[in-house]
């Protein structure tokens, strides 16, 4: 069995004092090197305008570790690796500065000059930092240099293109990496081993078999403390754009040929350019759109989300979004995709439902209203796992049925270790595999989806808000499916 690679790599990260990067970057690189899978070999720079020492650094990055794991060991040694230099990435002059550190560091820890820029910032100043580290030579080194970018990428269409052309005039398309931290969950990894390595499943997976699909990513949370950068975006760019379409393109790919970054890729474009895109005057017919209100969750009453900060109190920024999406080919025609993600919700869960169509006549079953059509449920998270509802005998004399559960449960099995997502793609990148990164044409196209969406809101004054927090949406969700003779699947 071959040897498992363990990088050598100088991690720089841009936006280094900023909640991405506390929250999820260190407690990753944390569990990378505790896993053995990289090289003690590693170093990281922060940079960020603040004016802290190296031990201010450290001692965040010690305190975000121990937020993530509790009570962690060698975090001493671990933080040590750590590197912080004050920057405004608008001032040119600290691009040399910084040159003169990557330097210093890869002579220091013998990283065989790879490079890794995690740009975990802002998107505006995406293109700049692109462009001065190209200008500053920071790409000339004898290993690799990549670069990771943060969503969103762009705010529509014509936005994502420029972006992409200014990084595109310094970076290779080999070289980028537009993360999505979705595609490196765990089970959403498995939905192509699902589809793809069971007969029973794949033989079904048309619209022969299949009623209709839904995909619901609920948060408990608010805006919290990101409200700028939140209420610029809306749901729809927050969720929808990135995360939820990347779920549908998985669900609705053909089988690739093989296992590779480009195979891949190529069959998720191509669900992508079968998007229906919506002429303007369809989108109050296909899409729903919601901002919470007051309500109670989790047993706590919050306020809504006008009420959240000052800048929001005449906002018109959806929180919540539900969707159908149709897809024009041949294995597809007809079989609605049903998306619908919200803050401030019941519940932190992300779970998709595909139900079987049903048997033409059901004879164990007394009435027409208590068809159990078959399910199949792919929880992503939490309870990371898969379900299967079918109907079995019920107990007793009669001749009736009810639904079951299989159910398999990935954190039940304690060999299996579920990585945060960012663990993963990390690594992914500091190996040079891009399969689960999003490539330019599916930015774009996904864009080009949304794009109506976006310019029919736009030019709307909603009715906000809409639903209460600790709901499950405004009441129109539920006729969204209604209205096809569907509903939402609570399982
Ligand atoms: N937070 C999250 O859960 C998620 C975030 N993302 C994306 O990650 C990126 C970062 O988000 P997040 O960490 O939440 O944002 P934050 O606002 O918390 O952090 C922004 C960082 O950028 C730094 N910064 C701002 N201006 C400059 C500048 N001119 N020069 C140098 N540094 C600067 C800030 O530090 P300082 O003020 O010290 O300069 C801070 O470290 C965004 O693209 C976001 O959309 C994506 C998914 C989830
Ligand atoms: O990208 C984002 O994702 C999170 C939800 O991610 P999850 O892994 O916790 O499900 C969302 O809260 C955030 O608004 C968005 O920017």
């Amino acid at each position: 069995m071959s040897e498992q690679i363990k990088p050598k790599v100088l991690i720089t990260i841009f936006g280094a004092t900023g909640d991405l990067a506390k929250r999820k970057l260190y407690p990753s690189i944390y569990r990378l090197l505790r896993n053995n899978t990289i090289s003690k070999d590693f170093a990281v720079i922060g940079l960020a305008r603040r004016g802290w020492s190296n031990e201010v650094f450290r001692d965040n990055v010690k305190e975000s570790v121990e937020q993530a794991f509790g009570e962690c060991e060698e975090l001493d040694d671990f933080a040590s690796h750590f590197h912080y230099q004050s920057f405004d990435v608008t001032d040119k002059t600290a691009y040399d500065r910084m040159k003169e550190l990557v330097e210093q560091l890869e002579s220091q820890y013998d990283t065989e000059g790879n490079r890794l820029f995690y740009l975990a910032m802002a998107p505006e100043f995406f293109g700049q930092i692109a462009n001065s580290l190209q200008e500053y030579g920071l790409k000339e080194t004898p290993g690799w240099t990549r670069l990771i970018i943060e969503k969103p990428f762009g705010h529509d269409l014509d936005s994502a293109k420029e972006l992409n052309n200014q990084i595109r005039a310094a970076f290779d398309e080999e070289q980028i990496y537009r993360i999505d931290h979705y595609l490196g969950k765990q089970m959403v990894q498995n939905i192509e081993v699902i589809r793809f390595a069971n007969g029973i499943f794949e033989h079904l997976w048309n619209n022969r078999f299949i009623s209709n699909i839904q995909i619901t990513s609920s948060e408990t949370l608010g805006v919290e403390d990101r409200s700028r950068y939140y209420d610029d975006s809306g749901a729809i760019r927050d969720m929808v754009q990135n995360h939820m379409l990347q779920m549908v393109a998985l669900l609705a790919m053909e089988p690739p040929i093989s296992l590779t970054t480009d195979e891949v890729r190529s069959e998720k474009i191509k669900v992508m350019r079968a998007l229906r895109e919506l002429d303007l005057d369809q989108v109050h017919e296909y899409y729903v759109r919601g901002q919470y209100g007051h309500g109670v969750v989790n047993d706590k009453e919050v306020a809504g989300y006008r009420k959240e900060s000052e800048d929001l109190i005449f906002s018109n920024t959806e929180t919540f979004v539900a969707g159908k999406i149709l897809i024009d080919n041949y294995r597809w025609a007809g079989v609605p995709f049903y998306i619908r993600t919200g803050k401030r919700m019941p519940e932190k869960r992300t779970k998709i439902v595909i139900e079987f169509k049903d048997i033409p006549m059901n004879l164990y079953f007394k009435s027409e209203r208590e068809h159990h059509p078959n399910l199949l449920v792919i929880n992503i998270q939490p309870d990371e796992g898969i379900a299967l509802y079918l109907n079995a005998k019920k107990s007793g004399s009669e001749a009736l049925a009810e639904p079951i559960e299989l159910s398999y449960k990935q954190g039940a099995m304690p060999a299996i270790n579920t990585p945060e997502a960012y663990e993963k793609l990390l690594y992914d990148c500091m190996i040079g595999d891009a399969t689960n990164f999003t490539h330019w044409d599916e930015v774009a196209l996904s864009w080009q989806y949304i794009d109506p969406i976006l310019k029919v809101w736009e030019d709307e004054q909603p009715n906000f808000p809409n639903y209460e927090s600790g709901s499950m949406g405004p009441k129109k969700s539920d006729e969204l499916l209604n209205q096809d003779g569907n509903h939402w699947w609570e399982v």
